[in-house]
């Protein structure tokens, strides 16, 4: 179970998702979604390759069209948004995808800069020196700042792209698979990096995997995507106490910290 219980505010949902529906030409892959992410909470997505989780986060962040359903997030109605609204609202929002990569020709500091001088045009030098370090400290890399991606181990690089999208201050982190293709020892770190950073900057976060540790160490509240819908939403102990045939086979094949 997770270590450090969070006080969500459920209140105050900053997404909210109903009747969502997505096709691909014939295959449905949402087929009827109801979620909300309240303020502060660790929301984990599990479901197996392929049942359309990315799908998801794609809908939610703006970047696919949902063909039925409606979707709030931080208070913007995705269907009436402009472009403009679309793009602000992107900077409150962070993405920690699978494949973000670092810049390989620049250092860790210019890869931490480079967001924040394209987003705040007039940010001073001492602001921007202040975030770099800010950022680098809550991933404890701070040591790294003059070092190149090549010289950092798969577990720091991660840690570097997600203050590299923490240093925008966003209110949702929405973290895709954050632990794939890392080891065991690192995929707890990683998991203990989410927890902190949802402590440290009050995040509000959805993070999508098939990684049961992840699941179980991250998630203040877990929902199973099986058959295009949310099958089962609680707390890990509730997701998993059940005779469902569909959700059974799915803990078994996986090894729990
Ligand atoms: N742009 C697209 N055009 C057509 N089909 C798509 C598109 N995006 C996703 N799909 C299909 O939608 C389904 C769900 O894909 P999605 O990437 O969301 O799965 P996932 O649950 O994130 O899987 P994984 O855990 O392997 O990343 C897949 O069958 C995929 O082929």
């Amino acid at each position: 179970m997770k270590k450090v219980k969070t006080q969500a505010d459920h209140g105050n949902p900053v997404i909210s998702i109903r009747g969502l529906k997505k096709s691909f030409e014939d295959f449905a892959v949402l087929r009827g979604i109801d979620l909300d992410l309240y303020q502060g909470e660790n929301l984990v997505v599990l479901g197996r390759s392929g049942t359309g989780k990315s799908v998801l986060i794609k809908i939610i962040s703006g970047l696919l069209k949902p063909d039925e359903g409606e979707i709030t997030v931080l208070g913007h109605n995705l269907a009436h948004i402009t472009e403009k609204e679309l793009q602000e609202l992107r900077i409150r929002i962070g993405f920690s995808f699978q494949n973000s990569a670092l810049y390989d020709s620049m250092t860790v500091r210019k890869n931490l800069e480079f967001p924040l001088v394209r987003n705040q045009k007039n940010i001073t030098r001492k602001e921007i020196n202040t975030a770099v370090e800010t950022v680098l400290d809550a991933v404890g890399l701070s040591h790294t700042i003059n070092q190149m991606p090549a010289e950092l181990s798969g577990g720091q690089r991660k840690r570097i792209g997600i203050a590299r999208t923490l240093i925008l201050k966003p209110e949702v982190m929405l973290y895709d698979e954050p632990t794939a293709g890392l080891d065991p020892i690192t995929c707890i770190e990683i998991n203990a990096l989410i927890n902190e950073v949802q402590q440290r900057f009050n995040t509000s976060s959805i993070i999508i995997t098939h990684d049961l540790t992840c699941a179980k160490q991250t998630g203040d509240r877990i929902a199973m995507l099986l058959d295009g819908q949310f099958q089962r939403t609680g707390t890990f102990d509730e997701v998993f106490n059940t005779t469902d045939d569909r959700v059974k086979p799915f803990f078994d094949y996986n090894f729990i910290q």
